[in-house]
């Protein structure tokens, strides 16, 4: 047995059948989908008695946007928190990676963002937030329809349009991921409103190059944003960037950000309703 930290996800005791069913079904969901480097593992499940626990490897440093935004100032206490735009070449070529494998497996993720990233101690990323993978597999969706309002920014013009979905609708949601990483966890589109995202879009416009950002990761992230699904690359294709980009990326530059996160600004700038809770922890 090795000494892995784990997390356990617990179903409460007093929950209805369906609610157990589907705790259940995402365990068993998650135990096909196998072993992945990028994919947090599963170590187990207790399925015969309650409480139903499934067993998951521990990633310290929780989902990548709460450790983006501790990113932003050096604290001067001992952080781990150096992103260099290398890291951002390795983090963003580990979750290409295991979303390659997502689709090797025909699933689309469906929820690809800086909150659906987990980050070890080690600073490797792994590719989470897959309650929506697992509910398009099992449910026939419509086409195109959104699991979560929340996350319209992150979504193709495709989706927004409720037309047909692809693979590569995940890898424009992935974009927008490299583009979260590179300004240290801000908002997609701050200045539209996502209802009116998909009219921006269709008027052929797109996000700004951000102050950090080096042309070749640029162009990785550009061209994950072209708007017919068909001129977005192959995840292979992105994922041989990532690769070549990493070997001649800066590892020197820390990237900071001056001004301190405003979560309402941001909660407002995302498109989260007013429901959406989040904290910075
Ligand atoms: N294995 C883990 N290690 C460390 N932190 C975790 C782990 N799993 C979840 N967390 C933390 O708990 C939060 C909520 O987890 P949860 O599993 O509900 O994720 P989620 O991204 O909302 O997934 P889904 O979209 O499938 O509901 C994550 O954003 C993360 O901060």
């Amino acid at each position: 047995m090795d000494n892995r930290d784990v997390i356990l996800r617990t179903l409460k005791e007093t929950a209805i059948d369906s609610e157990r069913q589907s705790f259940l079904g995402f365990a068993s969901f998650l135990s096909e989908l196998g072993p992945h480097p990028f994919l947090p593992g599963l170590m187990g499940v207790v399925s015969l008695r309650t409480p139903l626990i499934t067993v998951m490897e521990e990633l310290v440093h929780r989902d990548l946007l709460g450790f983006l935004w501790r990113c932003r100032q050096d604290t001067g206490v001992e952080s781990p928190c150096d992103i260099t735009e290398k890291r951002i070449f390795t983090m963003g070529g580990q979750v290409a990676s295991a979303l390659e494998y997502l689709h090797g497996q025909s699933c689309i993720h469906g929820n690809v963002g800086a909150r659906s990233v987990l980050v070890g101690r080690d600073l490797t990323a792994k590719l989470w937030g897959l309650g929506p993978t697992y509910c398009k597999k099992t449910q026939a969706g419509t086409p195109g329809e959104l699991q979560n309002i929340a996350m319209r920014k992150w979504q193709a013009p495709e989706v927004l349009a409720r037309r047909p979905v692809s693979q590569s609708s995940d890898v424009w949601s992935f974009g927008i991921l490299l583009h979260e990483i590179v300004t240290l966890g801000d908002p997609p589109f701050p200045k539209v409103t996502a209802s009116d995202l998909l009219q921006y879009l269709q008027r052929g416009k797109t996000q700004k190059r951000p102050a950090n950002c080096s042309n070749s990761l640029f162009s990785i992230i550009k061209s994950c944003g072209e708007f017919a699904p068909h001129e977005r690359p192959a995840l292979a294709e992105v994922i041989q960037k990532l690769k070549s980009g990493e070997k001649s990326a800066n590892n020197r530059t820390v990237l900071r950000v001056p001004e301190p996160l405003d979560i309402e600004k941001y909660l407002r700038e995302a498109g989260y309703g007013e429901a959406y809770n989040y904290i910075v922890l």
